[in-house]
């Protein structure tokens, strides 16, 4: 693909022309740049960093490859005869060194490698919108899009604004992941899916870690016993867990990092890692240049067209639409909103009923997330409380996963919960969440009857094998059908 010389680029500028500029190189990025190149049209990736994102090397991968062994450890330990094997702590700069095999490094010769297979062109540097169909890199390269400009470019760790904090240099999401240190004390500031995480690889790592969480339970966007059967385990592997805890200053001056607790009590620790949500690189990418405001999240329909520009042909997918922060949910929407370019570059109309081809659906229904600690917290679409909300006559189905013979044999004293969100209307699943040991891979079920909308008739015909951990979906069926 040769790029073609622009005849009305912005003044003082000659353009690069492709079809689709997309900017960030993220999971979201690579594959919507992936999808438009599959419909057969010139794309070019921007990216300031590494190609691969922040999932790549300072989230998912790293941060996986830190918790995994402590997993398996965790298993091992439940099981006599095994246990005896397994008698010592875990070996720190072993795992360390895992994990950064799986960031490569922090180089991204093998993604580069892969856009160079793909015939996807990159462009290194950090772009800016300058205007309808076009972004500036690094002040002086255009590139100018006959089709579709798409915005994936993620965000960052957002942090409150507190005394002493900067200071007191806190670790963000990219240290708790990249450190090549365990710290003697962590302290760890949120109770979302952050902190839980890295309190538990830390800990795990042979940190004392300190879990501070303002709210009254950990994991809030779960039901209330995926935060409590999580925060029972975190105590039991050695973690102290402060509920209704707020921080309201910090001072470091060299040495350690000391934290000023609400009513009056002070904490002291090596590090300090604030895990308290995430912002969007949005402030400094041209979006005033469009009509938009720099810093804020950008709004998208269902084919990720972003709603506030006319002429649609700017795009948000991932993590910078706020839709759902979760690798899978950007790929899926990069999938989507790739094939919705295509259909427009075709002079399609794109498919964005409910489920079409060009609607990404499954954001709306309820994402489904795994939360990696011991137990794993694992869920698909609403919660109860969120399902009554929503006005859906609903029924929660509730059983204790120790009680399935599969669990039982997976580990002694497995202790773990399911339920299931039934909508009494229509007979159908619109919710599932399992707490337990090893109950990631059974999320996916959920996913596939949630989305599909299996009627509660059809799933008794769907006999799980015995005996897996899976026979959780026989006692809750029995459960509801009484
Ligand atoms: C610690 C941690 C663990 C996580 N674990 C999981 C997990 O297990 N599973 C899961 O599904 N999700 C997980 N997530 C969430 C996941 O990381 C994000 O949802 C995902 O990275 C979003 O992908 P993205 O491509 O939208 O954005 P990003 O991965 O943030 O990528 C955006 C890219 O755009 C680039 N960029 C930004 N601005 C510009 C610019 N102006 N010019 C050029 N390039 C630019 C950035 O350098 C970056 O490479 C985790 C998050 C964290 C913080
Ligand atoms: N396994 C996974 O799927 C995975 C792992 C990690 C992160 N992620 C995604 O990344 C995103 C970011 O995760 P996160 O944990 O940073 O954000 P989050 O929004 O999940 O949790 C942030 C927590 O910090 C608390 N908080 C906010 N401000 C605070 C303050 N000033 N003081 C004290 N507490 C405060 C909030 O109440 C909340 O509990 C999430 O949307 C998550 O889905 C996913």
């Amino acid at each position: 693909m040769t790029p073609q010389l622009q005849q009305n680029a912005p003044e003082g500028y000659a353009a690069d022309e492709y079809d689709v500029v997309v900017l960030g190189g993220g999971p979201t990025g690579e594959n919507l740049a992936d999808r438009a190149k599959a419909a057969g049209l010139s794309t070019v990736l921007v990216e300031s960093q590494l190609v691969g994102g922040e999932c790549s090397y300072w989230a998912c991968m790293p941060s996986k490859a830190l918790l995994r062994p402590a997993a398996a450890l965790a298993h091992a330990r439940a099981l006599p005869g095994a246990k005896q094997a397994v008698s010592g702590p875990l070996d720190a700069a072993a795992v360390l060194a895992r994990r950064d095999e799986f960031t490569s490094h922090w180089h991204d010769d093998g993604q580069v490698e892969w856009l160079r297979a793909t015939g996807i062109d990159l462009v290194r540097g950090h772009g800016r919108l300058a205007g309808e169909r076009a972004v500036l890199v690094d002040g002086e390269r255009l590139l100018t899009a006959r089709h579709a400009v798409a915005v994936c470019t993620g965000t960052r760790a957002a942090l409150p604004h507190l005394p002493g904090l900067a200071e007191a240099h806190p670790w963000t999401s990219r240290d708790a992941t990249s450190s090549a240190v365990v710290p003697r004390r962590l302290a760890i500031v949120g109770g979302g899916v952050v902190a839980v995480e890295m309190a538990a690889a830390w800990r795990a790592l042979g940190s004392e870690v300190t879990l501070l969480v303002r709210g009254p339970g950990l994991l809030p966007r779960m039901e209330p016993f995926a935060g409590e059967l999580v925060a029972a385990g975190l105590a039991e592997a050695g973690v102290d867990v402060r509920l209704a805890t707020a921080v309201t200053g910090l001072h470091r001056d060299g040495g350690p990092v000391t934290l000023d607790l609400d009513g009056g009590g002070r904490l002291e620790a090596d590090e300090v890692l604030y895990a308290t949500g995430r912002a969007p690189h949005t402030d400094d990418i041209g979006l005033e240049t469009v009509g938009l405001t720099p810093g804020s999240w950008l709004e998208v329909d269902e084919s990720c067209a972003v709603t506030g520009v006319a002429g649609g042909w700017l795009y948000a997918a991932g993590d910078v639409n706020h839709r759902a922060l979760l690798t899978h949910q950007g790929k899926y929407q990069a999938r989507i909103a790739g094939a919705a370019i295509g259909a427009r570059a075709r002079g399609e109309k794109p498919d964005t009923a409910r489920w079409g081809a060009h609607a990404a659906s499954a954001d709306t229904a309820g994402p489904p997330q795994v939360v990696f600690t011991e137990p794993e917290a694992t869920a698909v679409g609403l919660t109860l409380r969120e399902a009554e909300q929503a006005g859906l006559r609903v029924r929660a189905v509730d059983h204790d996963l120790g009680r399935v013979a599969g669990a039982s044999l997976y580990g002694d004293g497995y202790r773990g919960r399911a339920r299931l969100v039934v909508d009494l209307d229509r007979e159908v699943l619109v919710g599932a969440t399992f707490v337990g040991p090893a109950v990631a891979e059974l999320l996916h079920s959920a996913t596939v009857a949630v989305v599909g909308e299996v009627p509660i008739s059809r799933l008794w015909h769907a006999v799980p094998s015995y005996p897996t951990i899976s026979e959780v979906w026989l006692r809750l069926l029995e459960t509801y059908r009484g």
